[in-house]
């Protein structure tokens, strides 16, 4: 006898960018169906004004809204605001934090990814997540002379570049900055950039809007703050002001090749008599003895000790897991990641997850790589609501264009970023060549090239190349004639490849 459909609903837990994105999909899937969408945060990330830039890049705005908004655009979605603290697989429900419990016939885990910090506890070492932590770093770089920022991907290099009136020690285990993101190359148009002035006429770039009351946030309850809210995104230092006690607009100092070997707070590092170092203002003068004291001192791998108000954490995310594992033998990746398939599909039956919890183990294009970022977390969240339906309906999808080729564009000290593909050669080996063109405090941009065709680029500046070099990557034409004219500025190579 065939084994009775569950009951239940559609159900998407969490009210980030993969969550509401998820939701909404599912809800135009199934307008005669109740979507429920629940999540630990009071309010939800709703993507506005979305632009195609061109086949796969894209760009969008962020609005933080309370669930109601979301709710009226969909009458048919019921956003739930309690955390789950419970998943049963085997009897497809969930319990909510509110004592609450939901019967799902299909759900989506999209409960995002928490800092992966160093020191966790430690009351000097501060992390950057949500709206939340982001204020009280805020709050806390207010009262700072000096801190250390420790990591080297999006979030150090946006706080390198944004603070001021604060002493910054950036402590990085690489030789060059935003390893993440940029090869040495590109790192050095960068940090050319970080060590000059900054310019006095700094665009104002905001793209998150806040649209919820600071009296709604404050009657978050106690238990409701053990969870994280939503991943801020792009430009979410927009509106607040990262500036410590001092006048000067910038003062950086790298540290490269080390990692932190131990922290001190202010009565242990008086008792053990070490010396830490004053912050090196000029980078010819031999290094000094500080004089000052600080309620924190960092010991970094290279012999180095420096003094600081509080250390910014920025070293990578984790999935958000934990809530979901009691009794239920989800395969993992190795980022901790739920993994998911080519249909979204996690290893347990009717639950699908998608944006920062899950890992993507499909065989990817040869050009796509998953990260982190909220483009992706709307692309999965997006394509998971699909198979979800299609899976309902019984036929599987085929997999969403959006994943054919790696793209993101951002902006890093000012300047628009855009990566395409295997823009740092992930994974060639020694199998490729690079071609560059750069000129100085205006555009750099790096292409890798593998057996003659394009499979990666890197673009900064208003380089204008990114829709043809999407294309190139796309199409795989063989571009061994071409040589360096390819990068050619005296050649509109948009016209050259119509
Ligand atoms: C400071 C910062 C800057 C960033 N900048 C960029 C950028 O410029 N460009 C870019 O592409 N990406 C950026 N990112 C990354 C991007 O924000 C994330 O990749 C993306 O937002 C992930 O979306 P998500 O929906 O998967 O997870 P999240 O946004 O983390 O959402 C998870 C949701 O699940 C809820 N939740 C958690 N646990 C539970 C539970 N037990 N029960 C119910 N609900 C739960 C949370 O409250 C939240 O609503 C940035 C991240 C940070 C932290
Ligand atoms: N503009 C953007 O696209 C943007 C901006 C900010 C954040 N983000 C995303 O937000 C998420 C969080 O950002 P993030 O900067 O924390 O993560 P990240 O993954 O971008 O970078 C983590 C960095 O920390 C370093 N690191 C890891 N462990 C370390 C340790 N023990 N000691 C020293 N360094 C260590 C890594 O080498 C890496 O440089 C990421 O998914 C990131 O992609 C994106």
């Amino acid at each position: 006898m065939e084994a009775a459909r569950p009951a239940g609903t559609f159900v998407v837990v969490g009210g980030g960018i993969a969550g509401v994105t998820c939701a909404e999909q599912l809800a135009v899937s199934f307008p005669e169906e109740d979507i429920l969408l629940v999540t630990a945060s009071p309010v939800i990330k709703a993507v506005t004004n979305f632009r195609q830039v061109s086949k796969v890049l894209e760009e969008f705005d962020v609005e933080e809204q309370p669930g109601t908004m979301l709710e009226s655009r969909f009458p048919n979605i019921k956003v739930i605001e309690s955390g789950v603290k419970q998943l049963k697989s085997e009897d497809h429900c969930i319990f909510t934090e509110d004592g609450r419990e939901f019967v799902y016939k299909k759900v989506c885990l999209c409960a995002g990814a928490k800092p992966k910090l160093i020191y966790e506890g430690n009351p000097r070492v501060l992390g950057i997540r949500d709206t939340d932590s982001a204020q009280e770093f805020q709050k806390e770089l207010a009262k700072a002379r000096r801190i250390m920022i420790v990591g080297n991907g999006g979030i150090a290099l946006e706080l390198a570049y944004e603070i001021e009136g604060c002493e910054v020690v950036w402590a990085i285990k690489d030789k060059a900055i935003g390893n993440t993101f940029f090869d040495a190359g590109a790192a050095e148009f960068l940090t050319s950039k970080l060590m000059s002035e900054k310019s006095e006429a700094k665009i104002a770039h905001k793209r998150t809007i806040y649209t919820v009351e600071e009296a709604k946030k404050e009657t978050r309850t106690k238990s409701k703050a053990d969870y994280v809210g939503s991943a801020l995104g792009p430009d979410w230092h927009g509106g607040l002001a990262l500036k410590g006690t001092e006048e000067f607009s910038h003062s950086i100092h790298i540290e490269t090749r080390c990692e932190v070997k131990k922290i001190y707070l202010e009565e242990e590092f008086k008792i053990m008599k070490k010396k830490s170092l004053a912050f090196p203002k000029d980078h010819h003068k031999s290094v000094t003895a500080d004089k000052e004291m600080w309620p924190v001192y960092v010991e970094l791998t290279n012999g180095k000790i420096y003094g600081c108000d509080f250390l910014v954490s920025a070293t990578g995310v984790t999935p958000n897991v934990h809530p979901f594992l009691h009794r239920n033998n989800f395969a993992l990746g190795e980022d901790g990641g739920l993994r998911v398939d080519d249909q979204m599909r996690t290893s347990l039956p009717d639950i699908y997850a998608a944006g920062d919890i899950c890992t993507a183990c499909w065989q990817p294009s040869p050009v796509w790589q998953q990260m982190r970022l909220w483009t992706q977390a709307r692309q999965m969240g997006c394509y998971a609501a699909k198979c979800m339906a299609a899976a309902s309906m019984g036929h599987p999808i085929d997999m969403d264009f959006s994943f054919e080729l790696f793209a993101h564009v951002t902006k890093f000290f000012n300047y628009k970023v855009v990566l395409l593909g295997k823009y740092n050669a992930q994974g060639l080996g020694a199998d490729h060549e690079l071609m560059l063109r750069c000129t100085r405090g205006q555009e750099y941009v790096k292409v890798v090239m593998q057996n003659g065709r394009m499979v990666g680029a890197v673009l900064i500046g208003e380089t204008d190349l990114e829709e043809t070099f999407e294309n190139l990557i796309l199409n795989q034409m063989d571009l061994s004639s071409y040589g360096e004219e390819l990068l050619d500025p005296n050649i509109d190579i948009e016209d050259y490849f119509d």
